[in-house]
């Protein structure tokens, strides 16, 4: 018999579809996720004991829709605590596919280690044909015992890639290819049995950055207000009066500002409120002193963060300064 694999890998299982079930074999939408327990997830898939020592534990079981602040800070903490052990090597984390970008980049600026760090979903329940869950856990267990993962910041295995958890994003509704890192690139592949990477971004990431959330219990209210024709500032003030503070401006264009909306961005940041432009394309950068004068303004600019990536950032910014130049740094840092 072959010797058990050394890499000791725990699986930490928050819901999602990769733990839905549907009512047939054809059921790919309509179906309920969150429903089946880590010990069955580690069971649908034997061959995850060749490539590690896996253990579960069920930290949630959540559509991702439903993912909070507090979820994450419980979360983050579980994972530091965990990879503090010597006894475990990395960590995959099942999740819905919906914020499943948004918690892969909270956890890529918070976890205090080198060793890997997976997140993992699916397109499809675990009752459809083409089920692809098995097949990315197989994958995310794979990368999570590997020394090539290591050192790379939190990543995301899906439809036999691997991407870096700052760029990757949801492109699709339903289909199983769903999670791309469109222009910035992916960071490599799965094939037979191995991780291959062929990036790195020039970010920094876990161990190199400066937030600590090991004695927070709640992050600051930071809220994303969109841009479109026509718009108006109702909803922009709905979220000032009720105390954010910090939004996101996700603006048309390389983040341009509306000028009916404009009057209420500027007497939120007289009263403190940090306001960051971001961009509602998703590729490209927005940049400072470009469609706005962001030095007069006061305003930071998001860089090439989508809109919910620099809801993160600027949360856990916010947990160490109010001041925008620093808070500029932070983006062009991270
Ligand atoms: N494919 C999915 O995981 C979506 C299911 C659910 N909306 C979630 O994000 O948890």
């Amino acid at each position: 018999a072959d010797a058990a694999p050394s890499a000791h890998v725990t699986i930490l299982a928050t819901g999602g579809t990769i733990a839905g079930s549907g009512a047939t074999s054809t059921t790919t939408v309509g179906y309920t996720a969150a429903t089946v327990g880590v010990e069955r997830l580690i069971q649908a898939v034997p061959e995850l004991a060749k490539v590690a020592q896996v253990k579960g534990e069920q930290v949630f079981q959540i559509a991702s829709e439903n993912m909070s602040n507090a979820h994450w800070l419980t979360l983050a903490k579980r994972v530091n605590v965990l990879l503090a052990q010597p006894d475990v090597d990395g960590i995959v984390i099942t999740h819905g596919t919906d914020t499943l970008e948004e918690t892969a980049y909270f956890l890529d600026l918070v976890v205090k280690s080198k060793k890997p760090v997976v997140l993992v979903g699916a397109m499809r329940p675990g009752t459809a044909l083409s089920a692809d869950g098995p097949i990315n856990l197989y994958n995310a267990v794979l990368l999570a015992a590997s020394q090539e993962a290591v050192g790379k910041g939190v990543l995301v295995a899906m439809n036999d890639q691997i991407h870096g958890a700052r760029d990757v994003t949801k492109t699709n509704t339903s289909t199983p290819d769903s999670f791309k890192t469109p222009e910035l690139g992916m960071l490599g592949y799965f094939q037979g049995n191995k991780p291959y990477f062929y990036h790195v971004s020039t970010r920094k990431h876990t161990l190199d950055t400066e937030f600590d959330i090991s004695k927070l219990d709640a992050l600051p209210q930071v809220d994303i207000v969109y841009g479109y024709a026509n718009v108006s500032p109702v909803a922009l003030n709905a979220v000032v009066a009720a105390g954010a503070k910090g939004i996101i401006h996700a603006g048309v264009g390389d983040g341009s500002l509306a000028s009916k909306v404009l009057p209420s961005l500027t007497a939120a940041r007289k009263q403190g409120v940090l306001i960051v432009r971001s961009a509602r394309v998703g590729q490209g950068i927005v940049a400072r002193n470009g469609e706005a004068n962001d030095d007069e303004l006061d305003f930071v600019v998001s860089d090439t963060l989508n809109p919910q990536k620099a809801r993160i950032l600027l949360m856990l910014a916010l947990t160490k300064t109010s001041d925008s130049k620093e808070i500029q740094r932070m983006f062009y840092t991270y």
